[in-house]
């Protein structure tokens, strides 16, 4: 049995290989939809699309365009990956995405669960905690494009979706009546239903109701339960060695202002050279990657470099007033051109935090796929990208919210065990 999935993000698509190829799946990550590929030894193929935070018709036509290509490759489950933190607005793109794919399979009652308890994220009474906190109470009310203001999750994506949402609540599930209650559902003509799941143990049995059913929808956590019902059990971990980084450069790109990153950004500012990145009044993006480059000439490319524009959220807003036309999208451009300057000829080791981020540096560098390697911390991992020519880039694509304060640091220690 073949699994598709579709993630929403490029962050969030490192996430879900990392997570499917520690439970024993060969799994390939696509930029994408490819030309062609051989998937003779593939268990699961996930195809990451910049789609979280763009108009809800284009997310809906290009997931679309994703399942058919997925299902021609024989895929028979398929899952929609989005953010554990829900990451999305009233317009969309959650529900739009779900209710596309959905009509596409001939399927209603759609499991919706972004629980990921390893990284604190858990779903209760249909509610999103992050860690202690209820979603809306969490550092996501802040975050500079999707700030989430409701934890609801069946109120929030009932915003979204023109079917109706339901819940299927923890004490049905830990029962073993999920099946039962979910035939309810359909009959009812629902479109989706939050799950909760507050441990490893609810998504390993909800992961078994989603291996029977044609789709499934959450962050990895989920993937994971059903990555556990489909593998052999004593599979282990499906992933590549690292190969030597060389002597070539070392950077961390980060457009991420979530609090995990704030805090790694300035740990790893006291130790590697820094650049943080700012648009002033009447400045061009094109002066800002300039300045960026003049300053990168300077540097010796024996240590890594960090090149940013995390920010706080008094910061952010101040930038907007300052620079109010897309700032966001300009230093996703910034760092994209910053990944080709240092990058596009090969080789070397690079660090990306913030998932729109990384669909900005991963398109610009022209990267098609990657093979998932070790993993740093829950969620984010190594990967190898292939280049047509010279050595592979190894690549982290982190997210914004994920990873230890010292991430950067343990990150670059990977690579020299
Ligand atoms: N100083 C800043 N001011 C305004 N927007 C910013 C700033 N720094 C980064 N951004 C934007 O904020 C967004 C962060 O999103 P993303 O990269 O997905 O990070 P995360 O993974 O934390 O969600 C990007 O569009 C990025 O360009
Ligand atoms: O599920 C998650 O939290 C991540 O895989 C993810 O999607 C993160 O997105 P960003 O925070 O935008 O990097």
């Amino acid at each position: 049995m073949r699994l598709g999935c579709i993630a929403d993000d490029f962050t969030g698509a490192t996430d879900l290989a990392n997570e499917l190829a520690s439970r024993g799946l060969r799994t390939s990550l696509l930029f994408g939809i490819p030309a062609d590929l051989d998937l003779a030894k593939i268990d699961a193929v996930v195809i990451a699309l910049k789609s979280r935070s763009i108009a809800p018709d284009a997310a809906a036509e290009q997931s679309l365009a994703a399942l058919r290509w997925l299902k021609q490759a024989g895929c028979e489950r398929f899952y929609f990956k989005y953010c554990s933190t829900f990451d999305s607005t009233d317009a969309g793109n959650i529900g739009p995405v779900l209710e596309v794919m959905a009509a596409d399979l001939g399927v209603e009652a759609v499991i919706a669960c972004p629980a990921f308890p390893a990284t604190g994220r858990t779903v209760y009474q249909g509610h999103l905690f992050v860690g202690d906190r209820l979603l809306n109470e969490s550092t996501m009310r802040d975050h500079p494009l999707n700030p989430m203001l409701d934890a609801d999750l069946v109120r929030v994506l009932q915003r979204q979706t023109r079917g109706t949402v339901g819940l299927l609540p923890r004490e049905i599930l830990a029962a073993g009546a999920a099946a039962e209650a979910m035939a309810k559902h359909r009959g009812a003509g629902m479109i989706a239903v939050i799950a909760d799941a507050i441990c490893d143990e609810d998504l390993a049995l909800l992961g078994q109701y989603c291996a029977g059913v044609p789709l499934a929808s959450g962050a990895s956590g989920l993937a994971s339960g059903i990555a556990r019902a489909l593998a052999p059990p004593d599979a282990c971990r499906a992933s590549a060695p690292l190969p030597e980084a060389g002597a070539s450069r070392c950077a961390i790109l980060a457009g991420s202002c979530s609090a995990a990153t704030r805090r790694q950004a300035e740990l790893a500012a006291e130790r590697y050279p820094s650049l943080r990145l700012s648009l002033r009044a009447g400045e061009t993006p094109e002066e800002v990657v300039a300045r960026a480059k003049d300053w990168i000439d300077k540097q010796a490319l024996d240590r890594p470099l960090l090149i940013y524009s995390t920010a706080t959220p008094d910061m952010v807003e101040a930038q907007r007033r300052a620079w109010p036309d897309g700032a966001s999208a300009a230093f996703e451009a910034i760092l994209a051109e910053m990944a080709a300057y240092l990058f596009e000829d090969g080789g070397g080791a690079l660090i990306v935090a913030g998932g729109e981020t990384s669909g900005a540096v991963v398109s610009r560098l022209g990267l098609g796929r990657i093979d998932i390697g070790p993993e740093i911390d829950p969620g984010v991992p190594w990967t190898i990208a292939a280049r047509d020519e010279g050595p592979p880039l190894l690549l982290t694509l982190k997210s914004g919210n994920f990873g230890s304060d010292d991430f950067f640091l343990k990150a670059w220690e990977h690579l020299d065990d």
